[in-house]
């Protein structure tokens, strides 16, 4: 049994995909009106619309009917995960716990892994991260992706459970690297975004994405990452994925703003809340991020588009 706990786009998908490789799929909501709408309609009509939920997906509403063997899924908005860990702590205790989310919690500005670690220290954190939208998993169309745990059995074990015909999924046992390429990967799309949309031009995106990596890398190596986890699929994958496609949130919440154009307020942006929560851990760490900073000074409104470039191109120059 797998249970999914987040019943947006990602988590709706995930358990799609899971359901059609065979056995039950538990997907889980906190909305009892959203559940009951999956129930009714068989399908996620806001967040995945026209992909029917296969028989075997379960929508529920109560963390009760988790059975103590389910692999444990969390795909809900970092900045809600840690919220639904501590509110029912009771649940999740010893427990496997995959997380699916990308992106720093804004109050202790740690990802997901370290999240789970912190708010449920008897559980066994893992994460699920890497280049997927969620329309792709659900459409059964190729996708890799890596699945990180620093135990090696457990990981080998959840790399069998989650594989399917149309998902590919590699293994590492580094959560740090795998956590924090997934978070800052978001904040990078949003400036690659905003310099589309400013009509700045392809060759200032191609400087920001390679510049965007040396950042991401400067700060999740000093927290003991591995290089080859960042220049992998969790990594590089998804910063190339995100930063140039119009699929992604990110990168449509960056051309919304670089065009002067509001963007709507309910769809998620993970990179909105992990640009403050990264810069905010590159000060306490001492690690220049100019990216980050110019996007957090530009979501912030301290700065407009032109500035914000200028704070990138007035930088003292340096070797590569
Ligand atoms: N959508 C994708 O293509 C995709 C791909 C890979 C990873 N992810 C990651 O998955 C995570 C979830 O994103 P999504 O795309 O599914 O988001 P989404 O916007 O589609 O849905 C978010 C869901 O979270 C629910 N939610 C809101 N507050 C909650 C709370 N307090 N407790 C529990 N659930 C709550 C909402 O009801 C909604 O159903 C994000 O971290 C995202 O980066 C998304
Ligand atoms: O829509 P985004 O920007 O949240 O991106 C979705 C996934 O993270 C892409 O891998």
């Amino acid at each position: 049994m797998i249970s999914v706990l987040g019943a947006g786009a990602f988590g709706t998908a995930v358990a799609v995909s899971l359901a059609r490789n065979g056995g039950s799929v538990q997907l889980w909501a906190h909305d009892p009106a959203h559940v009951e709408a999956l129930r009714q309609a068989r399908e996620n009509v806001l967040r995945l619309p026209g992909v029917p939920l296969p028989d075997n997906v379960e929508p529920i509403e109560r963390l009760d009917d988790v059975p103590p063997e389910a692999v444990i899924l969390l795909a809900v908005p970092m900045q809600t995960l840690r919220h639904l860990l501590q509110d029912n702590a009771e649940h999740f205790l010893a427990r496997t716990l995959v997380a699916c989310c990308k992106g720093m919690d804004l109050k202790t500005h740690v990802g997901p892994v370290q999240t789970i670690s912190d708010c449920v220290p008897t559980a066994m954190p893992a994460i699920l991260t890497g280049p997927s939208f969620a329309a792709d998993i659900a459409h059964g169309l190729p996708t890799a992706l890596t699945l990180a745990c620093r135990d090696e059995r457990v990981g080998k074990a959840l790399q069998q459970s989650l594989t399917t015909p149309n998902l590919r999924i590699y293994r590492t046992t580094d959560t740090i690297g795998a956590e924090l390429g997934g978070a800052l990967k978001n904040v990078i799309a949003i400036a690659c975004g905003v310099v589309i949309g400013a009509r700045l031009g392809d060759s200032a995106r191609a400087a920001l994405m390679t510049r965007g990596y040396a950042e991401m890398q400067r700060m999740a190596l000093r927290l003991g990452a591995k290089p080859e986890t960042l220049a992998g699929l969790s990594g590089f994958g998804d910063l190339a994925l995100t930063c140039t496609s119009e699929g992604s949130r990110n990168f449509r919440f960056g051309l919304s703003l670089g065009q002067g154009e509001p963007f709507d307020t309910d769809v998620t942006v993970e990179g909105a809340a992990t640009a403050r929560a990264a810069l905010a851990r590159a000060r306490e760490l001492g690690i220049e991020m100019p990216i980050t900073g110019a996007v957090t000074a530009l979501l912030d409104g301290q700065v407009d588009v032109r500035q914000a470039m200028d704070m990138l191109l007035s930088r003292p120059l340096k070797d590569e």
